[in-house]
């Protein structure tokens, strides 16, 4: 299928990539932080978990000064902030309002693997989306819709669509329901709010531009806000030089282990970047390490990324530290049950103590995500119940990583006991300032995203609490 024309901002331009058909360039300096482009979804559906607690237009959480959110009463499935959001979004709901509890409660539909079920709808809106811009351009397909079928398949090519929920409408898309579904799985985001997945959604010129790199120089952030489509912002992490390629990842880089498959399986291609070819030096047929295992390469690791493992002499390493320059004895730490093990251990010792041993495995994770990440990845936390992950999702919750330490490194202080030296209060507070200031530094760089509040509200509440403890 041709590509329609793309008119890109001044800062960007197309070229031909090796591989992957085109990339994206930078035609001048892009300074950290910039936001290169911004661009509202085609189409994007909540996650089931989300369904009742957010708008389904506009994706934001129930308001609380204005009560709970109002259902449609066509098929009281369906949320809505108000009349506003509701009205805006009857333009595509009303094509399959008196259809889609019918077509769920089938038995085709209920069948469906979770991620089936997800793909199921989410093909069904994009046909209402498309389905709506016919009836309302009425001169065939509109910029949006040509760009998302000109993406390039996903490797479902040749598998069947699954079922999707009939339309009233007598506007049907010329595509076919394969045709869309085949750019559906490839080219389909996670819209977050603080790093929580809370929608898929699909963004054509994005699709269109970005390509994956395992250590990306942007990521995409979502903006939420009332009665407004999911707008995704698409931010440099680091400066970024006339000429270079710009590219986000599509999976999180901590999986190391399932990042491959998820390439080949959901994206159709096989990744060659420094980091995975680094990764194929850890002999994956022996058993991970144990527990003793892991808390020796854990010290060594603190030791190779910050020089001193000892918490209270935190540095982060003034060169770059990477998967390829990692001793080979340590690397078997980078299998993904060792980060799993590691953050139980983190999430259950900063919960309930003792700190300081949620410390010490804090600071591995964090010598982990900084030999991983790419400088300013706002080093996204990890839950392990999340395992097995959707394809293409990104571990999410509770959040970033160095607010968590610094909140851990304050409860610390502030269950000290009296015995305990004014010495070891000050350390404490002394990694509770250090850990703000680097959540900070990422932070700014990455600016507010997702809801209202978040990080950097959380980074002000202890940053107010620290001030108070210092003399003025
Ligand atoms: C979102 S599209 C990227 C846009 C694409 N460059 C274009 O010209 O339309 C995703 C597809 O691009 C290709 N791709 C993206 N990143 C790649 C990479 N690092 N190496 C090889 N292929 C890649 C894969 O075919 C993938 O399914």
């Amino acid at each position: 299928m041709s590509s329609p024309s793309l008119v890109l901002p001044e800062h960007l331009s197309l070229q031909h990539h090796q591989t992957a058909r085109d990339k994206v360039v930078s035609t001048c300096r892009l300074p950290a932080g910039t936001v290169i482009l911004s661009v509202r979804s085609l189409t994007s559906m909540l996650l089931p978990r989300e369904k009742g607690r957010r708008c389904d237009f506009c994706h934001s959480l129930a308001p609380q000064d204005r009560g709970r959110l109002q259902r449609c009463t066509g098929c009281a499935s369906y949320w809505y902030c108000d009349a506003k959001c509701q009205s805006l979004h009857w333009r595509t709901h009303k094509k399959y309002c008196k259809h889609v509890n019918a077509f769920c409660a089938e038995r085709q539909f209920d069948q469906l693997e979770s991620h089936s079920k997800l793909d199921a709808l989410l093909l069904t809106y994009v046909l209402a989306e498309l389905s709506a811009r016919r009836t309302e351009t009425k001169e065939g397909d509109d910029l949006d819709v040509l760009m998302f079928v000109s993406l390039l398949p996903g490797p479902v090519e040749g598998m069947d669509a699954p079922p999707t929920c009939p339309l009233s409408t007598s506007h049907r898309p010329v595509q076919t329901a394969s045709e869309l579904f085949v750019r559906c799985g490839n080219n389909n985001f996670s819209i977050h709010s603080h790093l929580t997945t809370i929608a898929h959604g699909v963004f054509p010129l994005a699709s269109r531009l970005f390509n994956h790199s395992c250590v990306p120089n942007a990521v995409a952030k979502y903006r939420i806000a009332h009665a407004k489509e999911a707008v995704m912002e698409i931010v440099a992490l680091r400066d970024i030089v006339p000429g270079e390629e710009i590219c986000i990842p599509y999976v999180d880089p901590a999986l190391v282990e399932t990042r491959q498959q998820m390439f080949r399986f959901t994206y159709g291609f096989a990744c060659i970047c420094p980091s995975c070819a680094a990764f194929k030096r850890i002999d994956t047929s022996q058993p991970a390490p144990d527990k003793a295992g892991l808390e020796s390469l854990g010290t060594s690791l603190r030791k190779f990324v910050f020089q001193d493992p000892r918490p209270d002499k935190t540095r982060l390493p003034s060169s770059p530290v990477n998967l390829e320059t990692v001793p080979v004895e340590i690397s078997p730490i980078f299998r993904e049950s060792c980060l799993t093990s590691l953050c139980e251990s983190f999430s259950a010792f900063s919960h309930d103590g003792p700190f300081e041993s949620a410390l010490e495995v804090g600071l591995t994770i964090l010598a982990f995500y900084v030999v991983i990440y790419p400088p300013n990845y706002p080093q996204i936390g990890i839950f392990p119940s999340h395992f097995p992950l959707e394809p293409g999702s990104f571990l999410c919750p509770p959040g970033m990583h160095l607010l968590e330490m610094a909140k851990t490194a304050w409860n610390a202080f502030i269950t000290m006991e009296g015995a305990e030296t004014q010495l070891s209060g000050l350390k404490l507070l002394l990694q509770v300032r250090a850990f703000l200031g680097l959540s900070r530094q990422i932070w700014a760089v990455i600016g507010p995203e997702g809801d209202e509040g978040g990080p950097l509200a959380e980074i002000q509440v202890l940053e107010r609490l620290l001030s108070e403890q210092e003399p003025p």
